[in-house]
């Protein structure tokens, strides 16, 4: 069974949607530059309105400690995502399980990368685009994931519905992690698109 985060939540009624169609996490981005970005405000108020079992996971691109403690101090997250150049010191020091994101080059060894983060719950992959944190929309080349691997794979960048089935048969990834694929706006996810995705996930 391949868990699923549906990442970029900036509405309780998103949120919703997302729990309803069985996802098993839910992203909040903090990450200011972002379309997708929420207050911690707003965070405590989507996170309040989730049901039992359901995850949730704080983005932070190469925010400070400090930002990142803020954030704690007021939205109560379950999982913290570290999408930026943060060191496996800088991620270890919230007390919280993190996920570390690398964004995937031809030529990266990613077993050896993975291994500068042995703290890591799990190690997210997305697409590498230039001067792009994350949010691409953007596949990347499968092929690149060595199937030989011992950490938690989540795999994210461009998934859709249409393609999801034929990422997981390529990657066997312990997770899959979308945003853009299930939205019909930046910031605001389409329970169609969500309902779409997990179906497809929860079939192979
Ligand atoms: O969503 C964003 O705006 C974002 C900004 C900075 C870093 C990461 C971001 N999103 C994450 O990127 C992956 C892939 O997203 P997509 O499915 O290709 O749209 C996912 O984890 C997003 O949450």
């Amino acid at each position: 069974m391949v868990r699923i985060k549906i990442c970029g939540i900036t509405r309780v009624e998103d949120a919703l949607a997302a729990a309803r169609a069985g996802a098993d996490a839910i992203g909040l981005v903090f990450y200011p530059a972002s379309p997708r970005a929420v207050s911690p405000t707003v965070a405590r108020q989507i996170i309040r309105a989730l049901p039992p079992f359901v995850t949730s996971v704080g983005l932070f691109v190469d925010a400070s400690a400090t930002e990142v403690h803020q954030v704690l101090a007021e939205a109560p997250l379950d999982v913290l995502q570290f999408h930026g150049n943060e060191s496996a010191e800088f991620c270890n020091q919230f007390g919280r399980p993190y996920l570390k994101a690398l964004r995937v080059k031809p030529g990266d060894d990613l077993n050896a990368l993975a291994a500068q983060w042995p703290d890591a719950s799990g190690i997210l992959l997305d697409s590498y685009k230039d001067g792009v944190p994350g949010g691409t929309g953007e596949i990347f080349d499968w092929s690149l994931i060595p199937l030989e691997r011992n950490w938690p794979l989540v795999l994210a960048g461009g998934l859709t519905a249409d393609n999801v089935a034929d990422a997981i048969a390529r990657s066997a990834p312990w997770a899959v992690d979308v945003s853009g694929g299930v939205e019909q706006a930046k910031g605001i996810k389409n329970a169609a698109k969500i309902n779409s995705f997990v179906q497809e996930v929860k079939r192979v």
